[in-house]
């Protein structure tokens, strides 16, 4: 039986990482992978929506802004669109190939990195068997990383047949626009897809959501860009309704919603998606002989160690956040947990995200909802995008800068929301001063490059510091500085 130092099963954004931080300690190391490099990192998932998002934001470019150019907007054309999100997904699926070929060759590498595509589960606490085209094998692990991911959560109810009614699995593949389409969950990725098939102007979008916000997790504020905007570009959402029938009748979708009020409604439109949430792939993974611990979420993991002392879960798999960065952070950290020492510890509070919406929202640690819900008095400044030179230019003001420090004389970052054109790239300065523990000064006098999106988290800063150029509760809503007082649940201008 061949024997590996390392066997990672899985080769998404996790098991990817993780191998390759393998090879770095010049480990044997054995990568499997059932289906396509890259997993939801790349296929149905983070890359294939996002390119389908940014040709959505070029065709609501063209739409609002021909005009000015005294030309009519062009119409979308489904299988353009699709083909050129395949040309994406092909190319970052085949630089990971590419990356794996060099790798076989390269005397460097050669002999500690193995892959091999089949179907893997651990049948012994330090054997993995993997089934393929080829046949079946069995290889023995010193260690072993869980990487398999997760998948769209399915409910008897809703009747998923990936032709009527889809998963972000199957809505990608779809062979036209639909003329309506009715999504179930209004969490991130019902609100993406909401978002993308809003801005191509072809389909008219209906947005199930079970309390009276989408984003349930996300600030207010922001909430009411996000939901002003959808309902601007024709998305009805159905507020405070519960989904009591879908059904498939003459190959249209029929659904009845129950509203807290009582009153039922039903409605029927060409297509549905279904987006109420990921379930970890463990199924048949490994045998009983191997105590591996599950919770509700996925794999009950302890700074990535399982219950089994040799094998460790990373990524979707585990019950914490399910994020391409936070998988590939996991992952390398797991490998030089075995290998080595890691330099840092591992800590989800300093995890940037950039939901895709409209406009995008960028965030790092705590929002006002997170620090209220810890008890916490904070201070906090809100800046709008009216204020920052780049976003006049850019002719789009729409948005603005939140940032949230300890009240106190330190000032430390607890967090940050961004909402406005470039809102990701504003948001890395402030994800590094979290990361580094450091207060807010540090920002307020490094001179940013002008114009651009991060000056105007430079005069957040400055405002909280009381130094600001534009002074703070002068211009309504344009700059202001509040404390909140969580004894009181008061908040109060400053
Ligand atoms: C529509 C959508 C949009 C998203 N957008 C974003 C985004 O914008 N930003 C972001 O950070 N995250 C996003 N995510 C989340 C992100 O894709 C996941 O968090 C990430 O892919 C998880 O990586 P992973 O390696 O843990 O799992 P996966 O990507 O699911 O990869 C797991 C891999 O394991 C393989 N596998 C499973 N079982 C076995 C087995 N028994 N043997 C061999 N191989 C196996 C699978 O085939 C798969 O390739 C999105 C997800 C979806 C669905
Ligand atoms: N930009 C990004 O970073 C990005 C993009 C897409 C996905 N993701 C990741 O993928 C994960 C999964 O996304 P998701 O949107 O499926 O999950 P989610 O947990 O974000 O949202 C699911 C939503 O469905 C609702 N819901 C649950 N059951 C329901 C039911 N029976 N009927 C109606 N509504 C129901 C929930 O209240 C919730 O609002 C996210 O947690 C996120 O980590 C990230």
């Amino acid at each position: 039986m061949e024997k590996f130092d390392l066997i990672v099963i899985g080769a998404g954004p996790s098991g990817y990482a993780a191998a390759m931080r393998a090879v770095d300690f010049k480990k044997k190391t054995l990568l499997i992978e059932r289906n396509t490099l890259g997993g939801a990192g790349i296929t149905n998932g983070a890359l294939s929506s996002k390119t389908w998002w940014e040709l959505s934001r070029d065709m609501l470019a063209f739409r609002k802004n021909l005009k000015r150019y005294g030309m009519t907007p062009p119409s979308a054309i489904w299988k353009e669109i699709q083909s050129e999100v395949n040309t994406a997904v092909k190319e970052k699926v085949d630089l990971l190939n590419d990356h794996l070929e060099h790798i076989k060759t390269d005397s460097k590498y050669s002999n500690y990195l193995t892959f091999i595509q089949g179907e893997a589960d651990i049948i012994a606490e330090h054997q993995v068997h993997v089934k393929n085209g080829n046949g079946e094998i069995t290889y023995e692990g010193s260690n072993i990383i869980i990487a398999t991911g997760s998948r769209p959560r399915h409910v008897p109810e809703l009747p998923i047949d990936e032709k009527h009614v889809f998963t972000s699995d199957g809505i990608e593949q779809m062979d036209d626009f639909p003329e309506s389409l009715v999504i179930v969950g209004a969490g991130v990725i019902g609100c993406e897809y909401a978002t993308i098939f809003a801005g191509f102007g072809k389909t008219k979008v209906y947005l199930i959501d079970k309390g009276d916000s989408i984003l349930p997790f996300e600030d207010s504020d922001v909430v009411e860009v996000i939901e002003r905007n959808l309902e601007a570009e024709g998305v009805h959402i159905h507020r405070n309704s519960q989904l009591s029938k879908m059904e498939v009748k003459d190959g249209r979708v029929h659904y009845t919603l129950t509203f807290t009020d009582g009153t039922v409604e039903e409605f029927e439109v060409e297509k549905a998606l279904v987006s109420i949430g990921r379930v970890p792939n463990f199924e048949k993974l490994w045998a009983e002989a191997v105590p591996i611990k599950m919770g509700k979420r996925g794999v009950e993991d302890h700074d990535t160690n399982t219950t089994v002392s040799n094998i460790y879960a990373v990524g979707d798999i585990t019950a914490d956040i399910n994020l391409v960065n936070v998988g590939e952070l996991e992952g390398r950290y797991a490998v030089e947990k075995i290998f080595g020492k890691p330099d840092k510890k591992l800590v989800y509070e300093n995890i940037s995200t950039i939901m895709f919406l409209n406009p995008e929202v960028a965030g790092v640690g705590l929002n006002e909802k997170m620090a209220r819900q810890q008890g916490l008095n904070y201070k906090v400044v809100s800046l709008d995008y009216s204020c920052i030179s780049r976003a006049i230019a850019k002719r789009n003001t729409e948005g603005f800068i939140k940032l949230l420090v300890t009240d106190d004389d330190e000032m430390k970052v607890l967090g940050m929301r961004v909402i406005g054109e470039q809102a990701s790239s504003a948001i890395q300065a402030v994800a590094l001063l979290i990361s580094m523990n450091k207060g807010i000064e540090e920002l307020a006098e490094c001179v940013h490059p002008h114009p651009s999106i991060t000056e105007g988290i430079q005069e957040s800063v400055r405002a909280l510091l009381g130094k600001s150029i534009l002074k703070s509760g002068l211009m309504k809503n344009k700059v202001s500085c509040y404390c909140y007082d969580c004894s009181k649940e008061e908040l109060k201008a400053i």
